[in-house]
């Protein structure tokens, strides 16, 4: 056997991840530790990623990340289809062509599959586990969003508590460790009115079928969300081994690499504006890579930037399809009207940024890596949440971590440009916003410790190496340690604050 099969197939772990850069950089960086820990990792993705990797930057095809060796399988769809419109029916192709494809991935590039230590999968691929099964491997999943959205959705598409229904689309939610929940503070893929039918399909396979998981691990930390942490223990426990964000905003040490993709060149023009500000001066505005708002919405933003004065950073990323509604795109006036007072970039160094001493609040969509990224950076945040997790995430943000605001919307579902100036006024000046840079500062030490050597996390991922690696775990076909998960578990709630 060649050297380098060898090496790919002793201590190995193969990381499958969906095609989003929110999904693949918290499974990089999960590989990065693995391999602090001597695992060797490869990570496989489909083909749309190389594409726009490819696209951002401008150079030869990538096939390492820091160490990570990537490896690409097809969708089953074209690379320039718009998957994002199409979202069923990219889940739907994806769901029919991913498992032959990463099947025949994982002959082609290995001599022994069974030699693999584990598959780690995400969410949006559950059917890697049945992967993992032809070859007999155990499969692990990095649940990528808050413990508190796994608890919800552990409930709810196992049936063990009440959601809103089409005839009670109302109804409060009352679930342990966890604040009632209205319906906007509810997942939206649990609503009656959900548009998009295969991630309600898809949640209730995967929570159902969670032993074919004998790990889950969770980008988060327990201090950050212990309560309901503890509250799934009985269920099918979940295991924090986060916050999975750059090196660099965890205090560790500078020299360390980030283990991350871009799908996006960033504008480093910013760093040098920021570079200018006063501290503590600038509102940094950014929806993550997904969202695309409505043109009315984008107004709103828009004037309330102006009228309040304050420097801002706009990230304002062209939608990869234009439509004729103007949605995403900046008011005509805008540019020439706020020229002196701050700047609009399509993609920014965010965790830069972020940590930048110049920024002093973040408008943001609520995406779970911005969110982890802010309470590692610990400035406030104003919380204007969209779909999917973003909604809870935002909730989270303002009973429970106590950091933010969040901006309320109008009957007719729009917002007003008066309520989001108030929401910045409320963060940037007064007791409020004096309380609440306290409490993101304290967030930021307590995240810091976790990753730290003997911090709740490293000791979740010690943990993890140590049973993939154990010949006995390796035999052992049966699904989940959840005993040992529990125990793990306990450990860390001993340290728990
Ligand atoms: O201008 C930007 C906007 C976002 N991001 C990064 O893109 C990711 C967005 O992930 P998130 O889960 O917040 O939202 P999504 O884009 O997946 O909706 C985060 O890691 C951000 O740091 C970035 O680098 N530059
Ligand atoms: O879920 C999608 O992307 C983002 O993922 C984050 C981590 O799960 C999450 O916190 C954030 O709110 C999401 O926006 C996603 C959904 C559909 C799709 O086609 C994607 O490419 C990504």
């Amino acid at each position: 056997m060649a050297q380098a099969e060898e090496k790919r197939e002793e201590n190995h772990v193969l990381l499958v991840a969906f095609s989003s850069q929110g999904h693949i950089n918290p499974m990089l960086r999960l590989g990065k530790r693995l391999a602090a820990r001597g695992i060797h990792v490869s990570l496989a993705t489909t083909e749309i990623v190389r594409h726009r990797m490819l696209k951002s930057s401008g150079a030869g095809p990538a096939d390492h990340v820091t160490g990570i060796e990537l490896l690409f399988f097809s969708d089953g769809l074209s690379l320039d289809y718009d998957r994002k419109t199409n979202l069923d029916v990219y889940m739907d192709i994806l769901g029919k062509h991913g498992p032959s494809n990463l099947s025949a991935l994982i002959k082609e590039h290995y001599t022994s599959p069974k030699k693999l230590l584990c598959l780690v999968t995400n969410p949006f691929v559950p059917w890697v586990s049945d992967v993992a099964a032809e070859y007999n491997i155990p499969c692990a999943m990095l649940w990528i969003q808050p413990c508190a959205l796994y608890a919800i959705y552990y409930r709810c598409f196992n049936k063990l508590s009440a959601f809103p229904t089409p005839t009670d689309p109302d109804m409060v939610v009352e679930l342990p460790g966890l604040p009632s929940m209205e319906k906007e503070d509810l997942p939206s893929f649990v609503l009656p009115n959900n548009p998009f039918g295969s991630f309600p399909k898809l949640f209730s396979e995967l929570f159902q079928g969670m032993e074919k998981f004998k790990w889950v691990l969770g980008n988060s930390f327990y201090e950050l969300e212990k309560h309901v942490i503890d509250s799934v223990c009985e269920l099918y426990p979940i295991r924090p081994i986060g916050p999975l964000v750059p090196p660099t905003l965890l205090g560790q040490d500078q020299e360390l690499e980030d283990a991350s993709v871009d799908m996006w060149k960033s504008d480093e023009t910013c760093i040098e504006w920021l570079t200018q500000q006063p501290p503590s001066s600038v509102i940094y505005v950014s929806f993550g890579s997904i969202v695309v708002l409505p043109a009315k919405q984008m107004e709103a933003i828009a004037t309330a930037l102006k009228n309040v004065k304050r420097p801002f950073l706009w990230v304002v990323k062209p939608p990869e399809f234009p439509t004729p509604d103007g949605a995403g795109q900046l008011p005509s006036w805008f540019l020439e009207e706020t020229k002196d007072q701050g700047q609009v970039v399509r993609w920014s160094p965010q965790t830069r940024v972020l940590s930048h001493p110049a920024v002093a609040c973040f408008i943001t969509h609520c995406g779970w890596n911005s969110m982890l990224e802010t309470i590692c950076s610990g400035i406030p945040l104003i919380a204007y949440p969209q779909w999917t997790d973003q909604p809870t995430n935002a909730k989270l943000i303002v009973d429970v971590f106590k950091i933010g605001v969040r901006i309320k919307k109008e009957a007719d579902g729009n917002i007003s440009s008066e309520v989001i100036e108030k929401c910045i006024e409320e963060v940037m000046v007064g007791p409020v916003a004096e309380q609440l840079r306290k409490n993101a500062m304290a967030l930021k030490a307590e995240a810091q410790k976790a990753v730290a050597a003997d911090g709740s996390s490293d000791e979740n991922i010690r943990l993890f190496v140590e049973e993939i690696t154990c010949d006995s775990c390796k035999k052992d076909g049966s699904p989940n340690v959840g005993n040992l998960s529990h125990e793990g578990q306990d450990k860390v709630s001993d340290k728990g604050v």
